[in-house]
């Protein structure tokens, strides 16, 4: 990804590397640089997990994908999960793919410039997918338009589109010629409810037709994630769909810190769920590879984290009420896009720096087949919890606190 002065437009040629982890693309690519072989795939046994007893297997990809990779400079990376060979049922093979992006004009062009030129930006990575045989293919979140929500500048609500809008057009194209499924999660103008506004994934079908949506459950109110200015907590419930590859969800960004909604799509029997996000580096760094590993794990089912990439600058400077001088950026968004699978293995992340598309193929027979290892549902009491709930919930609910009875004896 080339740095942009994004308030000029010029390119500092020098700063290129900007976001990479000390001029290496990703973690990854850091270790297998520096560690001796033995070492790094040690290394890599621990961090990644084993597939099937195996560290995961790369892809080949047809040479027109890794032409627009190299042609449009993107990370391309392709992995294969594999599940045990079952007696009575076959394989149940998906092509994932994900999509991460810096956005394409600075933030202070014509905002129908800076969309179309997001359009032509990810249009040859969509092209990639497709050419590569992808089937479900998953953007970032609000992929239309810059993260502008640190701001609290409304005239940044100029980006919504109906669900059937320009956005979902493009891509309703794109996911007819390659028989794609395509998550496009945009910022939605509901017309029919007074011009509302949503945080939403549109889920587009594999003939271009729309399944469905879903809109964002949980809304940040962290450091300049300010989206709460913006819309409300989404009211559609935890929707799994069922598409031609499989039965997919979507938890949106924040939305991969609550446990409980992570169970909500399991229950509902998601096999894969996206987790379109725009996250920066001081804020969640740490905690982005192990969310949603764990809810993988936890849930039995695959999770497609995507991060968007880049640093979004914006004409006026803000602040958060958390004590920082003003700013006018949200800080680096990290990328390090990957994919999690039920039995604790892990893809390679994308690039730190760079758009990209991670390729993944996976078997779903290997979500039962985890069930029935581990034994999760059968084990999650979940009476217990939903006693619990129900108390808690409740204006008079209190805590289950048995005190020590010397805490408060009065010493003799
Ligand atoms: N987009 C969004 O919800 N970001 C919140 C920050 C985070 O969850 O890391």
């Amino acid at each position: 990804m080339e740095k942009t002065d994004a308030i000029d437009g010029k390119v500092d040629e020098a700063s290129s590397r900007e976001g990479s982890v000390c001029g290496y693309d990703s973690l990854h690519h850091l270790l297998s640089a520096n560690l001796k072989p033995h070492l790094f795939q040690e290394v890599s046994r621990i961090l990644l997990g084993l597939n099937c007893g195996k560290a995961l297997e790369t892809i080949s990809l047809p040479e027109s994908a890794k032409a627009l990779s190299s042609g449009h400079d993107f990370d391309l990376q392709a992995y294969c999960f594999l599940a045990d060979k079952e007696l009575l049922r076959e394989p149940r093979i998906v092509r994932v793919g994900l999509i991460q992006n810096s956005i394409a004009l600075p933030t202070t062009a014509h905002f129908l410039d800076q969309k179309r030129a997001i359009f032509e930006k990810v249009k040859p990575m969509i092209d990639a997918a497709g050419a590569s045989g992808v089937n479900v293919l998953c953007l970032q979140e609000a992929w239309t338009m810059p993260f502008a929500f640190c701001t609290r500048e409304k005239r940044w609500c100029e980006f919504a589109e109906p669900v059937d809008g320009e956005s979902t057009r493009f891509i309703q194209d794109l996911a007819r010629k390659y028989n794609m499924v395509i998550i496009s999660p945009i910022l939605e103008r509901d017309v029919n409810h007074g011009d509302t506004i949503w945080n939403t994934a549109v889920i587009i079908g594999n003939n271009g037709n729309i399944i469905g949506k879903h809109r964002k459950n949980h809304i940040p109110r962290v450091g300049d994630f300010n989206e709460s200015t913006y819309y409300m907590e989404g009211n559609t419930g935890h929707p799994v769909f069922e598409t031609a590859y499989g039965k997919i969800a979507v938890n949106i960004c924040y939305g991969r810190h609550h446990p409980l909604n992570w169970l909500a799509f399991g229950l509902n029997g998601a096999e894969i769920v996206f987790n379109p996000s725009a996250t920066v580096g001081e804020l969640s760094e740490p905690m982005w590879p192990i969310e949603a590993r764990n809810a993988a794990i936890a849930n039995s089912y695959f999770v497609g984290s995507i991060n968007r990439v880049g640093t979004e600058v914006f004409p006026n400077p803000f602040t958060s009420g958390d004590g920082k001088p003003a700013h006018a950026d949200f800080g680096h968004f990290y990328g390090s896009s990957h994919v999690s699978a039920p039995d604790a293995s892990c893809t390679p992340s994308l690039s730190r720096h760079r758009d990209g598309l991670l390729i993944s193929d996976m078997d779903l027979n290997l979500c039962r087949q985890l069930k029935d290892k581990w034994g999760f549902r059968m084990t999650a009491r979940y009476d217990l919890y939903a006693d619990l709930l129900a108390r808690y919930v409740k204006p008079d609910f209190e805590p289950q606190v048995i005190s020590d009875p010397l805490l408060h004896k009065k010493s003799p």
